[in-house]
């Protein structure tokens, strides 16, 4: 069982807005970020979603394009019912995998080989599972010694290294992905891309946001359009990468 069904979904952040005398009033919309108004008691709003729907069953892998801003860390948030929306109706069946945010979830005082199980429990695992993998994760993050102490005392890219590795072992039906494998050196990254490929493989429904056209075509077979909030277009992985290009005005590139 997969299914994301996303119904007449709107979602507004309330923030606190301070304008410098340097930047007075913008008459017209901004190229990037979410619609910026006032909510009915003054308060200035981003709309990051606005009234939008979607539906997914199993073997659909959707890319994410969209101008900086444009919501499509806000939709895997919502999609990994992380955001609940300010309207509309969310609706997920299956286990989700979210590797939106490695940090989230680790214990910073556990050591890396304890945060393997807290992780993994988290992660819907169970703890036989969670027994029979611990090896197998532990050995793809390659910090060997380095798991018998505190999580705190490793590098940003190690956290990332470990994080990764234990959330791509899980079973899983939902994959979302936020362009998480930017992180490690250059030879783990190789290792990471193979490993991703295999995980969105075996995963029945998959949700990918990057700005890396190779990385979509690889990993996705359909795409939509995000701008300000809103679906501009969803169809076939390589006709919405060469819209959206034609609508930035730059080649599409497979970088
Ligand atoms: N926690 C938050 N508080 C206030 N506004 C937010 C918050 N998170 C996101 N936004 C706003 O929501 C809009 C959408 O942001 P989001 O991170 O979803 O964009 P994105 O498409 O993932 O962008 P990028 O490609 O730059 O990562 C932006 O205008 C952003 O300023």
């Amino acid at each position: 069982m997969a299914l994301i069904k996303l119904e007449n979904i709107t979602l507004e952040f309330p923030v606190q807005a301070s304008k410098s005398d340097r930047r007075q009033s913008s008459s017209k919309e901004s190229h990037i970020g979410g619609q910026l108004s006032l909510g009915p008691s003054g308060q200035m709003v981003v709309r990051a979603l606005d009234q939008l729907s979607l539906t997914l069953g199993p073997g659909d892998r959707l890319a994410l394009l969209g101008h900086n801003g444009a919501g499509k860390t806000t939709l895997l948030r919502v999609m990994a019912k992380l955001y609940p929306p300010t309207h509309g109706r969310v609706t997920v069946q299956g286990r989700v995998a979210p590797l939106l945010n490695l940090g989230f979830g680790l214990d910073m005082d556990s050591t890396g080989y304890d945060n393997i199980f807290i992780r993994g429990l988290y992660l819907g695992m169970s703890k036989a599972d969670l027994k029979k993998k611990a090896d197998a994760i532990a050995e793809f993050s390659e910090l060997g010694d380095f798991l018998d102490l505190p999580m705190r005392t490793y590098s940003s890219g190690m956290r990332a290294r470990l994080a990764f590795a234990i959330s791509t072992h899980v079973q899983t039906d939902i994959l979302l992905l936020d362009e998480v494998v930017a992180t490690g050196d250059a030879r783990f990254l190789k290792k990471a891309n193979e490993q991703l490929e295999n995980f969105a493989r075996d995963s029945k429904l998959l949700v990918l946001a990057s700005h890396s056209n190779k990385v979509l075509r690889d990993l996705c077979n359909k795409a939509v359009i995000l701008e300000h909030g809103r679906i501009k277009a969803f169809g076939p992985i390589d006709e919405i990468i060469d819209a959206y290009a034609v609508s930035m005005g730059v080649e599409a590139k497979d970088k």
